[in-house]
């Protein structure tokens, strides 16, 4: 593996044999992709980028996208997604664990610690990648358990990546949340440039990773995008260890038991947004031409509500539901969140529109969980 490693840095992949099939014509969403990025081998200021992987110089192909931490819950979906819209074999997923065979089998899946340049390098030379979208983080729950692990790997994550982004002019698209909002930022309508003193490991990792983005933006010129996710509700994964874990945890217990304790308070208000919207919110502005970008992060969100609403919300489907709660140090971190975001500069900037608010997201999180519990079975 080290000879070949070795190699790799030497060779091109089509001289090593490791080329893909290239597809013969590119379908249309890399086609307005190659439009607006080119094929991501232009030297930036200040980069390496001197050798590249992947197809020869100047021959066209689709560009290649590595996932980190994509066995997570928005990974789980953000693959799929964006393996349909620019083909199977140029999304590569990436994780320390796996979460399914099937997610595994259905497509490239390598193993990589993002704390681990070397293997990351690695990945990216053998493989040609073009993209990193780097999901890999501990959240802010998890990273309150355990503030050294939380600040080591999101901190270390995202160096190694920008790093690696220099110097194989790679794009980087990394989430950023609404946790690197503190108390003294003003909650309601949060603006996109505000005061960001945040009071958790992981929102301070978030503040550091953004400065960190921006810095390699206007130093090196690595194309560096972010959007603050507001909590993720989805279907398919259980949310990795957040404060907004909650409006995920609500539907299952709803359906398998009827009831739901709830460790937030009934009246805190928080930042949601359903995951079609989230998906769709990560490529739009992946794939929006550089130059209508103001900002390297934005702001989005869909919906604010409260646990009492979304019991209210669950409510209009399942009457007999009941919650109670029992809020814990959770509700210490939600507090100092926003309770409702400005994403205004999303919305012009990139058209940026959310689809679900609260009823039509709870509709759809019965339809798709609904398959997966007999209904009462459990009470
Ligand atoms: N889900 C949300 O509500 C939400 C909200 C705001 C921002 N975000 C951001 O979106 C991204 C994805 O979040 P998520 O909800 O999927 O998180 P998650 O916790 O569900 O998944 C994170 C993944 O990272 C992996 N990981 C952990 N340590 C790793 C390491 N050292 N190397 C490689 N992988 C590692 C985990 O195995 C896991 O699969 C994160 O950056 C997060 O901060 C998520
Ligand atoms: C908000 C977000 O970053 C994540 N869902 C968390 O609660 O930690």
């Amino acid at each position: 593996m080290a000879a070949r490693g070795l190699l790799s840095k030497l060779l091109s992949r089509s001289q090593l044999g490791l080329a893909r099939p290239c597809s013969p014509a590119w379908p249309a969403g890399l086609q307005q992709l190659r439009e607006i990025h080119g094929t991501g081998r232009k030297k930036r200021p200040g980069g390496g980028g001197y050798m590249r992987t992947g197809a020869l110089p100047g021959a066209p192909r689709p560009p290649r996208f590595l996932v980190t931490g994509a066995c997570g819950q928005v990974g789980m979906e953000l693959v799929p997604f964006l393996r349909a819209r620019f083909g199977g074999d140029e999304v590569i997923a990436s994780d320390i664990k796996t979460s399914s065979r099937e997610f595994v089998d259905a497509g490239p899946f390598v193993y990589a610690d993002v704390q681990d340049s070397d293997s990351l390098a690695r990945i990216v030379l053998e493989h040609g990648v073009d993209y990193i979208v780097h999901l890999a983080s501990l959240l802010s729950a998890i990273g309150e358990r355990n503030p050294q692990l939380a600040l080591k790997i999101n901190t270390n994550g995202i160096q190694n990546v920008l790093e690696l982004a220099r110097l194989h002019s790679l794009q980087v698209f990394a989430p950023s949340t609404i946790a690197v909002f503190g108390p003294s930022t003003p909650r309601d309508l949060t603006p996109n440039t505000t005061v960001m003193e945040p009071t958790t490991m992981y929102g301070i990792t978030k503040v550091h990773l953004e400065l960190l983005g921006k810095y390699y933006a206007r130093v090196y010129g690595v194309d560096f995008r972010s959007i603050r996710y507001p909590g993720v509700i989805s279907s398919k994964a259980m949310p990795g260890g957040g404060t907004t874990d909650y409006a995920v945890e609500i539907f299952h217990d709803a359906l398998r038991h009827g009831t739901y304790r709830c460790f937030l308070d009934e009246k805190q208000v928080l930042p949601m947004m359903y995951m079609p919207d989230c998906l769709e919110a990560t490529v739009n502005l992946m794939m929006a031409p550089r130059e209508k970008l103001t900002q390297a992060v934005y702001n989005v969100t869909g919906m604010s509500f409260t646990p009492s609403d979304l019991a209210a919300a669950i409510r209009k489907r399942r009457p007999d539901f009941r919650i109670v709660y029992e809020p814990d140090f959770r509700q210490a971190i939600a507090t100092t969140w926003p309770r409702t975001i400005d994403d205004s500069l999303a919305r012009k900037d990139w058209g940026w529109q959310n689809k679900y608010d609260i009823d039509s997201m709870t509709i759809d999180m019965f339809e798709q969980l609904q398959g997966r519990y007999v209904i009462g079975a459990a009470r």
